[in-house]
Parts: structure tokens; sequence; C-alpha cells
């Protein structure tokens, strides 16, 4: 088991696969960065299956693909078979644009993928549009269609913005309702790479606007989640993300890996330990130990909280959110 300075159990791995993305999102990356990752540094899926191998072993339970955008990565649903045929029982889900989810829906399904999370920010083709910079919301949402008919569990993601789609938090919500999709509004965070006229919805603002129109209780964290959950009187579940605040970090029990091998103990700060090398030498023990480490080394919490009103220099592309 894999436990940290604090007593937290580690048992989330959230691995990016790729930094890349066919949408340019306002809110990640509204331009393309200057440089990728070299293909040559990224780790190849039989190398990044080592690894998930090693973490299942030391007791992880749920891993979730992520990016940029995990659907741009060829042959994904074979790495999602090769976690899914070593242990069945994890908790095996994806965060996607869910662009191209509509010719892959059921391949992933039938690989062992279980469940997504799909950002809808919108559903007005134009603001889409405005959003990631492309045409995108009929394929977003037969995409999400599609998924939801295979059989897969959905989630959406909103991240609410002022002058964009501030006005379709309610929509959004019975969208989701009406399809028994849990929905959590994010609250837009501050980052280098963002376009810089984003004025995003504190979480206080959010809840008037949903009081105004629904009665709902306060559930407070549900495990390890960073996503405070609320319920309506006729059982409907949604949930609002505060990442600036820490109060979640008492149960985290998650760590990151990018697409070229950097293992992140915290989405906070910037240290981070490589596995490439171990893992591409095949060495099983060395990069067993960089796991221990960066599972030892976990900070207690962020200090995204402070009165500075700090922005992240980290690219939520990199690091898969
Ligand atoms: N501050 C902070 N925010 C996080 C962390 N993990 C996730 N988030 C935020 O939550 C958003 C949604 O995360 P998802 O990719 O949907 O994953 P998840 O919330 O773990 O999903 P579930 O497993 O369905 O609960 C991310 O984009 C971040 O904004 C974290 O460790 N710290
Ligand atoms: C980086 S994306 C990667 C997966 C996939 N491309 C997607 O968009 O779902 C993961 C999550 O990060 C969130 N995200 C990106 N930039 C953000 C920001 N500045 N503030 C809050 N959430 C952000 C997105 O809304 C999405 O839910
Ligand atoms: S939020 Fe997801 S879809 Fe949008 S640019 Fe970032 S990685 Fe791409
Ligand atoms: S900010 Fe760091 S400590 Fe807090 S939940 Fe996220 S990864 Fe864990």
């Amino acid at each position: 088991m894999l436990i940290d300075s604090y007593d937290r159990v580690v048992d989330y791995l959230r691995v990016s696969v790729t930094e890349r993305c066919n949408f340019r999102c306002q809110y990640c990356m509204p331009e393309k960065p200057f440089s990728w990752v070299p293909k040559e540094n990224l780790l190849s899926f039989e190398e990044l299956f080592l690894f998930m191998k090693i973490a299942i072993d030391e007791g992880v339970k749920k891993i979730r693909i992520t990016g940029g955008e995990p659907l741009l990565r060829e042959d994904l649903d074979k790495f999602i078979k090769m976690i899914y045929d070593y242990e069945p029982n994890i908790d095996l889900a994806m965060t996607t644009n869910a662009f191209l989810l509509k010719g892959t829906a059921q391949r992933l399904k039938d690989a062992g993928l279980k469940r997504i999370n799909v950002s809808i920010d919108t559903l007005k083709p134009k603001i889409a549009q405005k959003i990631a910079q492309k045409d995108v919301l009929k394929n977003v949402l037969e995409g999400v269609d599609e998924a939801l008919r295979v059989g897969l569990k959905v989630k959406a993601n909103m991240v609410p913005m002022k002058s964009l789609n501030a006005d379709e938090i309610i929509d959004v919500l019975r969208y989701c309702k009406e399809r028994d999709i849990s929905v959590r509004f994010i609250e837009y965070m501050q980052n280098s790479f963002a376009s810089k006229e984003i004025e995003g919805l504190k979480s206080a603002e959010l809840l008037d606007i949903l009081r105004a129109k629904y009665e709902f209780s306060d559930d407070g964290f549900d495990g390890s989640s960073p996503s405070h959950y609320y319920t309506m009187s006729d059982g409907y579940r949604f949930g609002i993300i505060e990442p600036y605040e820490d109060d979640f970090c008492k149960q985290c029990n998650r760590i990151r890996l990018t697409a070229e091998g950097n293992l992140i103990p915290c989405l906070y700060f910037d240290e981070a330990m490589s596995i490439s090398k171990a893992i591409k030498a095949g060495d099983i023990k060395a990069a067993g130990e960089v796991l221990r480490e960066v599972v030892r080394t976990k900070p207690e919490k962020n200090r995204w909280g402070g009165d500075e009103g700090e922005i992240s220099s980290r690219a939520f592309y990199e690091t898969g959110g």
C-alpha cells in the first residue's frame, strides 16, 4: 500500500497520455504551445503499462486517463485493455472533450473503460466555437450520446465564465439531469497559459444561481473527490469544485503522471520525479522506488489559498487537470 507522510493512502493515479489537443480552450490552451514534448520523449503504451502494473501492485485502485486530449493518442483502447486485463477491478476512467468519442466509445467500453468525465461548458454552438476556438458542439454532444448508449457512466465538467457561458448553468444542469449525468461546476483557475480576459464564477455566485431555481442539501465532500456535492429533492446530485481551496487535500489520494514520465506529487508544487529512465530500462525496482519516493514527499496541501491571488503556472494540458 502507498501511504504518504500524512497517513493518506495514495490509490489514485491520473495518467496524461498526451499534452496535445484538438481544441484550444480559452481557459486551458488558447494558443498552440511554442513546442510540444518531442514524440521520442513520450512513454510508449508498453512503457506506461509497465508502470501501471507497478502502481497497481503497490495498491493503486483508480486510474484516470487524461491529457491534453487522450483520444488523440492512437490505440488508446489497446492501452486500456492492457490495464483491464491485468486488473479488471480497477476503477478505470477517462477525462475527455468527447470530440472523437462517437467513433471510439464502443471500442473503449469493450476494452474495459468504465466511465468518462466530459467537458460540457455550453449547449450553444457559437459559444462552444468561442471557447474551444473550433466548431465542436455537435461532435461533443453526439459523443456523449454514444458513450451513454454503450453503457459508459458519464460525469460532466463545466467551467462557468462571465460573458461566455455563465448564463447556461441551469441549462447545462438540466441537460445533464435529464441524462442522469452528474455535473460538476469547476471554478476557473487562473493560470499563465489561459486567455487574460477570462473571469470565472466563484462558488458563492454559482450557488446563488442554482438556489434561485432549485432546493438542495449540502452533502459536503464525498471520499477523496475535490468536489463538494449537493443533492436535490429528487435525488439528483451535482458538485462544485473549488481548486483554490485546500480542505479536500486532507483526503488527497492522488498522484499524476505526465506523458513523458514525470510523476507529480501535488498539483500545486512544481516538484516532480521522472520514471522515464527506469521504465525505459525495464528496471521495475528503480521505478517502484521513484513511485514510493514521490508518495513519501507528497505535501500536506496546496498553497493557492493565500491572499496574493496566486496564478498557477501549471499547464492543465500537461498535468491533465
Ligand atoms: N486543486 C485540485 N483540483 C483538482 C484536483 N484533482 C482534480 N481537480 C479539479 O477537478 C477537475 C475535474 O477532475 P476530473 O478529471 O473530472 O477527475 P475527478 O474529479 O478526480 O473525477 P472523479 O473520479 O469522477 O471524482 C480538474 O480539472 C481540476 O480542476 C487536485 O488534486 N487538486
Ligand atoms: C486539461 S483537461 C484534459 C482532458 C480533456 N481534454 C478535457 O477537456 O476534458 C481536464 C480538465 O481540466 C479542466 N480545466 C482546464 N483548464 C482549466 C482552468 N483554467 N480552470 C479550471 N479547470 C480547467 C477542464 O475543464 C477539464 O475538465
Ligand atoms: S481543457 Fe481539455 S479540451 Fe480544452 S484545450 Fe485543455 S486539454 Fe484541450
Ligand atoms: S492540491 Fe495537492 S494535496 Fe491538494 S488534493 Fe490536489 S494534489 Fe492533493
